[in-house]
């Protein structure tokens, strides 16, 4: 059975209604060894690495979703290396490396960073790190960005947790986010929700259909999200 995540664009062009846009089944690990925990009332097979491989989860999520506020209480309470796509490539900008002005007009327009140059920061992060658990955070945007990370970094996700949020919410979260991000106003973030349905969302169906995807509902206090995030990980058996 195919498992869809709904288009976005009624939500996007009007501002009237809300959406949780992704149905779901239960989800089958075949690369790792397995064990069963329950969820909610749902039965997960959860990865258990062997070794000290990384254990890649990707953070994904539309615009002010709360991926950040998030992967801080994961890193908080299980011990995960954040590392935030955006930061990486602002952090590029504020260093004015060679591409941080090509990256500055990319982000003040919404669109996605060519894929390689993303990636790169990301291999730089992970290959540095002593941390072998990764939280990924805002990649891949697109299916480009999945598959030049395969390519580069030669692996894939382990799990993929998706903040599923309502337009109207990320779009209130994100004006009153007060961080001076240049991305932070009205026309950006119409662009940039635009950019997640055509782009991102295949991307969250990829590996929904992959089986691993966890979706979380990403309307109410970041506490009530947390207690839907922390059974993801309190299960997996990682070592530190
Ligand atoms: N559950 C929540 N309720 C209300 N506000 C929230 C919640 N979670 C996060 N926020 C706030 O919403 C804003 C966006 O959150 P956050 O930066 O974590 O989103 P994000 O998914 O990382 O966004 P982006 O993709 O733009 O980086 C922040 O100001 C944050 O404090
Ligand atoms: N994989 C990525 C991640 C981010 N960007 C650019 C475009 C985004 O709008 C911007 C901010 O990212 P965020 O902090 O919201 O995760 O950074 C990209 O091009 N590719
Ligand atoms: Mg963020």
């Amino acid at each position: 059975m195919r498992r869809c995540v709904a288009p976005l664009s009624p939500l996007i062009s009007s501002s009237s209604s809300s959406s949780s846009f992704l149905r779901q089944a239960p989800w089958r690990f075949n690369i790792w060894e397995s064990f069963t925990t329950v969820i909610g009332n749902r039965v997960y097979d959860l990865p258990v690495p062997e070794d000290n491989t990384p254990f890649i989860t990707f953070v994904l999520g539309g615009p002010g979703s709360g991926k950040g506020t998030q992967c801080e209480k994961i890193v908080e309470t299980f011990g995960f290396r954040h590392l935030s796509a955006g930061d990486l490539l602002r952090r590029e900008i504020a260093s004015k490396s060679k591409d941080g002005s090509m990256i500055l007009n990319i982000i003040k327009d919404g669109k996605i960073v060519p894929s390689e140059v993303t990636v790169k920061l990301i291999q730089r992060e992970m290959e540095s790190s002593d941390n072998h658990k990764f939280l990924i955070d805002g990649f891949p945007r697109s299916e480009e960005n999945r598959i030049a990370f395969e390519r580069i970094i030669g692996a894939e996700p382990n799990i993929v947790v998706f903040f599923d949020c309502p337009v109207e919410e990320m779009v209130k979260r994100v004006l009153n986010r007060n961080q001076g991000r240049v991305d932070d106003n009205i026309d950006t973030i119409r662009k940039r929700l635009k950019v997640f349905e055509a782009l991102s969302l295949p991307v969250i169906n990829y590996y929904s259909q992959k089986g691993k995807l966890y979706t979380i509902n990403a309307v109410g206090t970041e506490d009530e999200i947390f207690e839907q995030v922390r059974p993801i990980f309190a299960t997996l058996k990682v070592s530190k």
